[in-house]
């Protein structure tokens, strides 16, 4: 039996990823989780997310609640609560509005859940997830944000596309902040498994403009349509089906990072980590001179933010 609880279900995003997650093999419950006040639109997502179940011909029960205390018996847990970004926002600016809203939902996590996983995809990703990881005082292994594992599938279709080759020909990565300090590592980077820099196409690749069309994906589709739903969704329940599946993939994540990747770390960013049914730990990896420059300068980035926000948040509990 497994259940995955979905905090934000109501949300665009947070409905979509609900709906996805409700399609994987061997999820028996999805809960719909949101706020007081919100029990109408809960129930009228569950009544829909069941006809569509029912559509699909999958058994999976949708349940839902405005209680913490029933996050409990939860596998995973998906956390979308929060403000989304407007157009001419930065992810980053969100940071301290998002913490407020995220710390004491994971104190609940942490107090009914305290066994499950926790998957964090509100923005700034990076700086939630050890928001995530701080409040519900659960291990690192329990705790991990999408990272920058919407941002490499990005990459990963730009490039096949760029070659004319089947998008699963192509395995690449993209560590560090999803953000504008994200770190594309090319010496990761293969096509039919072949180095993508001993292809004789390589020397004409516009790489830059690949890696400014990925950073800039998000905003793109915020300013034309609103909000970015089903490329996150989708990427939120291949993670979801990873943990539940025990399937021990290598997928880019934030994780909180000790000293896998040249001795740098100390905080949570996306880099590549081993995910099952325990939770996800970040593979030790060796990387290129400039790229490991790359990611050293978003560590300190995204450590020095997710510092800030924790002082921050520290005067405003000491203040009441
Ligand atoms: N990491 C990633 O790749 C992605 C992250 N996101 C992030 O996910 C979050 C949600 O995005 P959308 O679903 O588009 O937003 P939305 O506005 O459609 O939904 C927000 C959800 O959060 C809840 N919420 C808002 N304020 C709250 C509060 N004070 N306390 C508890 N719950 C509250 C709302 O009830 C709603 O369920 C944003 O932070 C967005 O930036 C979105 C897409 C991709
Ligand atoms: O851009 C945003 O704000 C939403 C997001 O993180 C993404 O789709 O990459």
């Amino acid at each position: 039996m497994s259940k995955v609880t979905i905090i934000g279900a109501t949300g665009r995003l947070g409905s979509f990823a609900s709906h996805a997650i409700s399609g994987i093999p061997h999820v028996d419950e999805v809960m719909l989780a949101g706020r007081p006040g919100r029990e109408k639109s809960l129930m009228a997502l569950s009544h829909d997310l069941t006809d569509s179940c029912a559509a699909r011909g999958t058994g999976t029960k949708i349940t839902w609640s405005t209680s913490p205390a029933d996050y409990a018996g939860s596998d995973v847990i998906v956390v979308t609560s929060g403000v989304p970004r407007k157009e001419g926002q930065d992810r980053t600016d969100l940071a301290l509005e998002n913490a407020r809203i995220i710390a004491p939902i994971a104190e609940q996590i942490g107090k009914y859940a305290p066994d499950a996983i926790i998957l964090m995809i509100t923005n700034p990703v990076d700086v939630m997830t050890a928001v995530a990881l701080r409040y519900s005082g659960m291990e690192p292994r329990q705790v991990f944000g999408l990272g920058t594992h919407l941002d490499s599938m990005r990459l990963k279709v730009l490039i096949a596309r760029y070659f004319q080759v089947h998008v699963s020909e192509v395995h690449t990565r993209i560590i560090g902040e999803h953000g504008e300090s994200m770190v594309p590592l090319w010496s990761a980077t293969t096509i039919g498994g072949i180095r993508i820099s001993n292809l004789p196409a390589f020397s004409d690749l516009p790489m830059d403009e690949m890696v400014d069309r990925v950073k800039n994906s998000g905003s793109f589709i915020i300013k034309n349509s609103g909000a970015t739903v089903y490329g996150p969704g989708d990427a939120i329940a291949t993670l979801v089906q990873t943990i539940i599946g025990n399937e021990n993939r290598i997928l880019t994540v934030s994780s909180y990072v000790r000293s896998e990747v040249h001795d740098i770390g100390d905080t949570c960013i996306g880099v590549p980590a081993r995910i099952n049914r325990e939770g996800v730990v970040p593979v030790s990896i060796r990387i290129e001179d400039a790229e490991l420059a790359a990611f050293g300068a978003s560590v300190e980035k995204i450590r020095a933010l997710t510092r800030n926000i924790f002082e921050k948040m520290d005067e405003l509990r000491s203040s009441g």
